[in-house]
């Protein structure tokens, strides 16, 4: 019975699986979707290596294209669909299977390490206790989707923490300065108090890395901190915190 595959490669080399180099070499077309997150070290060579016929899909081909890939699950029996982290995590990819499912094929996933996982650990603040995930996107047309500001305030105000995934675009991807500059104009459009210059967020660059840095900093520390490189992404936690979570706080603070 042909099969759609959705396979998750992790943050960075070191972290893909063996189940996951098994299902990529022996499949019979690789399309790597490169939109959804990046990597600072697995690219379209790294997945040549494994399998030659890999092709570089985008955005408009996975959302558009469901008839391209039932054409090619009937034609090749075997498609894989490659992502960078978790391929069902931050993505919304499981509208594909569902529509693969019910033209009657099958389906498997092959699950990565997602930086949702992955900074959950590095934060090292209570996983029990993350609400709500949430992007920051740049402005549209001038106009500033507040959502995010929402989002956490829902959380901060029931003691849960939210992470904060940040936009990425064909042509730029967005830094934790430019998201916190965000936070800031979506304070003085909602005025309810939840950003101000002491709250501490915690932010993860490059993670699974050799160069990754976790950060926990005040928000008016964020516009002096020198980051690195993105990918960014920000983890504001509640300010209901178990005396554990303080001192994990303080092992990130510099
Ligand atoms: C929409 S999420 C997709 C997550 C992916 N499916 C996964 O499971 O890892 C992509 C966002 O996560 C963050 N991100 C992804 N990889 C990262 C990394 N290695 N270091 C820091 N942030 C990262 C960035 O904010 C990026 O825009």
């Amino acid at each position: 019975m042909p099969t759609l595959k959705l396979i998750g490669l992790g943050l960075s080399a070191k972290f893909v699986t063996r189940e996951a180099i098994d299902e990529i070499s022996k499949c019979n077309v690789v399309l790597f979707e490169s939109y959804t997150s990046l990597s600072c070290d697995i690219n379209l060579d790294f997945i040549k290596f494994l399998n030659k016929n890999v092709i570089i899909v985008d955005r408009k081909f996975i959302e558009n294209n469901i008839k391209e890939i039932i054409k090619l699950l009937k034609e090749k029996e075997d498609v894989c669909i490659v992502t960078i982290g978790d391929p069902m995590i931050a993505t919304t990819h499981v509208s594909l299977i569902v529509e693969v499912k019910d033209k009657g094929y099958n389906f498997k996933v092959i699950p990565g390490i997602s930086v949702h996982c992955y900074i959950i650990s590095k934060s090292m603040l209570s996983s029990y206790k993350f609400g709500k995930s949430v992007t920051i996107t740049y402005p549209y047309n001038n106009k500033i989707d507040t959502t995010p500001y929402d989002v956490i305030y829902d959380n901060f105000i029931r003691g849960l923490h939210t992470i904060l995934y940040l936009d990425l675009k064909e042509d730029k991807i967005m830094t934790a300065k430019e998201a916190v500059e965000l936070l800031i104009e979506m304070e003085k459009i909602k005025k309810q108090g939840l950003i101000s210059d002491d709250r501490i967020i915690i932010v993860g660059q490059r993670l699974g890395c050799d160069d990754e840095e976790v950060v926990a900093l005040r928000l008016k520390e964020v516009f002096n901190y020198k980051f690195k490189e993105p990918p960014h992404i920000i983890v504001f936690p509640t300010d209901k915190l178990h005396f554990m979570e303080v001192e994990a706080l303080k092992c990130l603070m510099k």
